[in-house]
């Protein structure tokens, strides 16, 4: 079975927030900053988790143990905020494990018993699958499921021909669906509306 120890987890926090008006990751929900409380849940799953934000020193102070920041770079020519997909990639680079774990900064109700399940899945996920993620009403949820590290030179072509967007990506390869108990757990806290239901 995946242990913890054969599991890394990337966690994105380089979003403009542009509408919440201010850093997600750094917004206190119930006392804890989102970024932090994202963290503390990875740390039931994995082993080694990686912060990847073009600005590590915004969240220095912040009380994330185990957790490693990766700096991002810009591509050449282009602006920092790249989007998470490139966020990704550059993460995805440090990976040593086969499986991991990618969360986005700024989701509140993620409930570690289904990450746990989800984790004992992956086993027996298909050679041919890139991913395991669980689908919704709008597509894919990329930015909290499982992608194999060996899918880095696909995403890397991908990226290199201008492609920017998760959906696009995946429709290209077989991603195994996992299931989900609840959608709820995937709600995205986006604008001051979603912090107030948070
Ligand atoms: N590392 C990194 N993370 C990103 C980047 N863009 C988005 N993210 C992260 O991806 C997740 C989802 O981001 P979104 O909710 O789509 O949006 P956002 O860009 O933060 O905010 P908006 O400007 O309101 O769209 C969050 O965890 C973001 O921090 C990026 O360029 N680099
Ligand atoms: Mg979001």
């Amino acid at each position: 079975m995946t242990t913890r120890r054969e599991l890394t987890t990337i966690v994105l926090a380089g979003g403009k927030s542009s509408r919440m008006g201010q850093d997600k990751a750094l917004i206190s929900i119930q006392g804890m900053p989102l970024l932090q409380r994202v963290c503390s849940i990875a740390q039931s799953c994995a082993d080694v988790i990686y912060v990847v934000t073009p600005w590590p020193e915004r969240y220095q102070d912040l009380l994330l143990p185990s957790c490693q920041f990766i700096r991002e770079i810009p591509l050449s020519g282009e602006p920092l905020a790249h989007g998470p997909l490139v966020g990704f990639a550059q993460g995805l680079a440090e990976v040593q494990t086969q499986w991991v774990l990618l969360l986005a900064c700024d989701l509140p109700r993620l409930r570690v018993e289904v990450l746990q399940d989800w984790v004992t899945r992956l086993d027996r996920v298909g050679d041919d699958k890139v991913a395991a993620l669980a689908h919704h009403p709008k597509g894919w949820e990329p930015l909290c499921g499982f992608y194999r590290r060996r899918c880095l030179p696909q995403l890397l072509e991908f990226i290199n021909q201008g492609g920017r967007s998760f959906q696009q990506w995946l429709q290209q390869y077989p991603v195994e669906v996992l299931p989900l108990p609840e959608l709820e757990m995937l709600f995205n806290c986006n604008t001051p509306e979603d912090l107030a239901l948070s």
